[in-house]
């Protein structure tokens, strides 16, 4: 493929070429080595670099643009260059589930909304996504929906009747079986889904609800019952995870042959296909080798649209195999919850600190989540921790923040999402200031000539968009790939990514700094640009004289432009 580099005149208006230099010219090129103008207004000499690989003339295009309605608002609200960068996914339970309490969500910046499959019926989850694809439809709202897989780790089942949650007493001695009860259970009786339960545990092993927010030990087996006392009381949810412990390790026996993805799992998995999910989240990943097989079956049912597979970093075994996960997979999710329960809660914040830094540079959008503002569930105000916690995930630059029991199930829903937005904007913008720039290294990741390419050129444009402080970046892309290289720069100013597909953009909602637009456009940058503009102005998102660079995936190139 022959690559030439294009000099193009000003005014974008103007056709294009007006100077061909074929590539290998490009590295002496004392134009493209000398062009560093650290000045906000262009000289007229030359506005745009491109790198082109084709020519082909585009159909004229529909006028249309469409943006986040929140995300609109909030950039009218701030001004673009202070749009929030971080993106925040709320997950749904009873307590946000009711349209109004949805759209107050969308409304205040919920860019993901995640279902998760342990709880509620296929009839429940299956009116949340219909509501969020109305919302959407109805109110502009661009809200993608993750749909967080079960998996096989061990956990409590239901409580029995409509029992929110059951209390634990110092002293109290509880039953774990693993027989089947009919509704209401017998009095300090709890059922554990895993049937070999009862046989790996051993007098003695201390077990571990919800990584610690109750703990027993086990004081004698009956059969399929397991009778524990309790050391330390507190209060169990419905389906909470179980771990126990033995000598100061976590004992993983034959559960740790259970499947990653169980059958009632697949059939989750088929419903979310169904239903046309954007994001599978794949709980207790071991292995890579899993997230390739749900690629290959998700490509081959889900034609029409592409859905991503998070993995979810939760376990002993994940951390084990990590960067071959992180591969494999189109995002990962810090799963502070469970994985706290697998390994010393002192080394979390590493953990989350290295899964952060190799998603970063693997390409890989990240989700930092649980218990980020757990206090608010019963509080309307978070704790100082807390607050410093999520300034911790914004300044390590994670693509997303996750609301779990605070928007599921707590009191305070909206009160936790506005303490995200305002603690994330806050974050940033002290980190613009600074002019902190990271000493990340970010290492090549393309596996192909051209995909080196589009690496190199939005790296530079990155740079370049740094240096010469310019108000946005523009990238063209129909798969969301050009995006995405993009926003691993984090550059200081927002990255406004048009795409032709709606699937590409609610995806694209997930990684940091993306303002994802979609917008028919064709191969010609030059119209594309000018109707961009055009749009934009009309909507009052930009205005004449600010300063963008565009890049784009059909036609590799840099583009550095006053909008006219
Ligand atoms: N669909 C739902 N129906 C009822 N309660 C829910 C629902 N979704 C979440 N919850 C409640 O919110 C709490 C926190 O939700 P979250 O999704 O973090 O689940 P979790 O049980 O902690 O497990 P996971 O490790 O899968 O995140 C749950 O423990 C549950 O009590
Ligand atoms: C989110 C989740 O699954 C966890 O933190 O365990
Ligand atoms: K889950
Ligand atoms: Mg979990």
């Amino acid at each position: 493929m022959a690559q030439a580099l294009h000099l193009i005149s000003p005014s974008p208006s103007s056709s294009l070429p007006t100077a061909t230099i074929t590539k290998p010219s490009l590295a002496s090129s004392p134009r493209l080595l000398s062009f560093r103008p650290i000045r906000r207004r262009l000289p007229s000499a030359i506005s745009a670099i491109i790198v082109s690989d084709n020519g082909k003339t585009p159909p004229e295009a529909a006028a249309t643009i469409e943006v986040d309605a929140a995300t609109e608002a909030e950039m009218k609200e701030n001004g673009f260059r202070s749009t929030r960068r971080t993106k925040l996914v709320c997950t749904i339970g009873p307590a946000t589930c009711g349209e109004e309490q949805l759209e107050a969500l969308a409304v205040g910046g919920m860019n993901v909304a995640r279902i998760n499959m342990c709880h509620g019926t296929r009839e429940w989850h299956r009116s949340v996504i219909r509501s969020v694809r109305r919302l959407n439809e109805e109110k502009g709202f661009a809200v993608a929906v993750m749909m967080d897989t079960e998996g096989s780790e061990i956990h409590m089942g239901d409580l029995g009747g409509s029992a929110p949650s059951a209390r634990a007493e110092d002293g109290e001695v509880w039953t774990f079986s693993v027989r089947a009860f009919n509704s209401p259970l017998p009095e300090r009786t709890i059922t554990v889904n895993y049937d070999g339960f009862a046989e790996d545990v051993k007098v003695g092993d201390e077990l571990l609800v919800d990584g610690g927010m109750v703990r027993f030990e086990v004081i004698e087996k009956i059969g399929p019952d397991v009778k524990c006392i309790c050391t330390d009381p507190g209060l169990m949810l419905p389906r909470a995870n179980l771990t126990f412990w033995r000598d100061g390790s976590l004992v993983r026996e034959r559960n740790s042959m259970l499947p990653t993805i169980s059958s009632k799992d697949w059939l989750d998995i088929d419903f979310g296909i169904a239903e046309g999910v954007d994001f599978i989240a794949i709980s207790f990943v071991k292995s890579a080798e899993v997230i390739n097989h749900l690629k290959s079956y998700v490509a081959a049912r889900a034609r029409d649209s592409d859905i991503a597979v998070i993995a979810k970093i939760e376990s002993i075994d994940s951390l084990a195999n990590l960067e071959e996960i992180i591969r494999a997979s189109d995002g990962a999710m810090v799963a502070r919850g469970d994985l706290g329960a697998q390994i010393p809660l002192e080394q979390v914040p590493a953990a989350q600190q290295k899964i952060v830094q190799l998603c970063r540079q693997l390409n890989r959008p990240v989700i930092v989540a649980s218990q980020l503002l757990e206090s608010m569930i019963e509080y309307p105000t978070p704790t100082r921790a807390e607050v410093a916690d999520v300034s911790e995930a914004v300044r390590q630059r994670a693509d997303a923040l996750m609301l779990s029991g605070e928007s599921a199930m707590g009191q305070f829903p909206d009160k936790a999402l506005t303490v995200l937005r305002s603690v994330s904007l806050r974050i940033e913008k002290w980190w613009r200031e600074e002019k902190r720039h990271e000493a990340v290294v970010l290492p090549d990741i393309a596996s192909s000539f051209s995909d080196s390419i589009s690496e190199e050129i939005c790296n530079s444009a990155a740079k370049m968009a740094n240096n010469l402080e310019v108000d946005a970046l523009f990238v063209f892309t129909k798969s969301g790939h050009m995006a995405s290289l993009l926003s691993r720069c984090r550059p200081d100013c927002p990255i406004f990514a048009f795409t032709n597909t709606t699937s590409v953009r609610r995806r694209l909602n997930l990684q940091w700094g993306l303002i994802p637009f979609r917008l028919t456009f064709s191969d010609d940058m030059e119209s594309n640009l000018n109707r961009t503009f055009s749009l934009l102005k009309a909507r009052g998102m930009i205005k004449s004289g600010d300063l963008i660079i565009a890049v784009s995936d059909m036609l590799q190139s840099i583009q550095v432009m006053n909008v006219p």
